[in-house]
């Protein structure tokens, strides 16, 4: 694995999809927040937030679907590639005319993240000195990043969500949301998640981030000026995700103990069984799209999310939340079991349980979009009021 050089100067997005430091993030559209002050005690003077939309507003700014993307998802959630977006969505088919968040009826919005690399302040971001935050960005709670979506909501005249719906990370800020804004959300749509980070997930976290800051170009985390950036550290870290995010039969299923063609993974030469070249593949395609601050900001993110803290425990916090929530897990997830939405939705006022079956696992929240625009259009037409 070998070091990509950092772009030291702002430089036009290639439509290669790949992430450097310094680009211009396609057409999405900005706004400034100014100075946030965070729940940990740290300050960002000047937040900027990316964000996309589909549909229109109406008069009464009521109509607004709030969709949250997950680790190292963004606010592309359906379209074409081209240029400016060299990717398609990562919930295609979801949003547009006639699909379950039908355009012709709400104005879907979709952020950045607060930490993230496409377009919303992060690690990579300007500070007032001129330089990267790289290790002087501070700690980021999902409670923060929900902060900075209410404040561009309010930027933008939207005062109600008809609906927040988000998967994994996503789902933490949806559920946050739903506890946070409480008389201010419709409905809420929380699929293979939790409302709070588990012993089980926090440790398969602290190898993810260990890599990342052991390896010596993550120059403990202010990489951006050297010319390297740490992408076996945050490969390693993808690895270990990946796994989490699949199932132990299909993984055997589909690979079993097959070599890598042209390979030979039983010698002491480097040829690898094809399971480790598909992870080879997903870690490579990861360091060529994300920086690996963003990653670790992110990762203590979610690490952090307990909608209980400092409101009297999971319960008490669950019980103030008034909208309709529609809470769904993936029936074979091992990261965010069926029992943690269980959980959830037995301590919600009004919770209607879902299950999406998938072979895949926790990917199958990005994978299953057929049964995911069910879900969605069963929450929809649920009248929330
Ligand atoms: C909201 C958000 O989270 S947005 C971010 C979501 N997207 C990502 O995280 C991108 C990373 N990808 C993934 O997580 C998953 O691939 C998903 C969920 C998006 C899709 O899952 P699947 O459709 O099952 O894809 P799968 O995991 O099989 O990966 C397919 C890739 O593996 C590659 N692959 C399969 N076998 C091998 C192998 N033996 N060696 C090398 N590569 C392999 C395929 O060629 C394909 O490559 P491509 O994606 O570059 O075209
Ligand atoms: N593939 C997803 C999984 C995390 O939920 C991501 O990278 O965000």
């Amino acid at each position: 694995m070998t070091a990509r050089p950092v772009a030291r100067a702002p430089r036009r997005r290639p439509d290669d999809g790949t992430w450097r430091p310094g680009d211009p993030a396609g057409h999405r559209q900005f706004q400034n927040l100014g100075e946030i002050h965070l729940e940990r005690g740290g300050v960002l003077p000047d937040v900027q937030v990316a964000y996309e939309t589909w549909g229109t507003l109406n008069a009464d700014a009521d109509n607004v679907i709030l969709v949250e993307h997950a680790l190292t998802g963004d606010s592309h959630v359906v379209g074409a590639a081209g240029p400016g977006h060299p990717t398609p969505g990562w919930w295609d088919g979801l949003v547009g005319p006639g699909l379950p968040l039908d355009t012709d009826r709400f104005f879907v919005l979709s952020t950045n993240v607060l930490g993230g690399c496409q377009g919303t302040t992060g690690p990579v971001s300007t500070a007032p000195d001129g330089r990267h935050w790289g290790a002087r960005f501070p700690y980021v709670t999902i409670r923060d990043q929900v902060r900075v979506e209410e404040l561009l909501l309010e930027r933008l005249g939207v005062r109600r969500l008809a609906a927040v719906v988000g998967g994994s990370m996503g789902g933490m800020r949806a559920i946050e949301w739903a506890v946070m804004g409480a008389e201010r959300v419709e409905r809420a749509i929380v699929v293979a998640s939790t409302a709070h980070a588990t012993a089980d997930q926090i440790a398969w976290a602290q190898p993810q981030l260990l890599a990342i800051r052991t390896d010596p170009d993550f120059a403990g985390g202010d990489y951006y000026d050297t010319g390297r950036t740490p992408d076996a550290g945050l490969g390693i870290a993808r690895r270990i995700a990946h796994v989490t995010y699949r199932t132990e039969t299909e993984l055997n299923d589909r690979f079993g103990r097959q070599a890598q063609p042209g390979e030979d993974p039983l010698r002491a030469d480097r040829g690898r069984f094809a399971v480790e070249s598909y992870l080879d593949h997903h870690a490579s395609k990861l360091t060529g799209r994300f920086d690996a601050n963003s990653y670790v900001v992110l990762t203590e993110a979610m690490n952090s999310h307990d909608v209980g803290r400092g409101r009297g425990g999971l319960a008490a916090a669950l019980r103030r939340v008034e909208a309709d929530c529609t809470i769904a897990s993936v029936d074979t997830d091992r990261l965010y079991p069926p029992r943690l939405s269980d959980e959830m939705a037995g301590l919600l006022p009004r919770a209607t349980r879902e299950s999406i079956h998938s072979a895949f696992g926790h990917d199958g929240f990005l994978i299953e979009t057929g049964q995911v625009a069910a879900i969605v259009r069963r929450a929809l037409a649920r009248n929330a009021g």
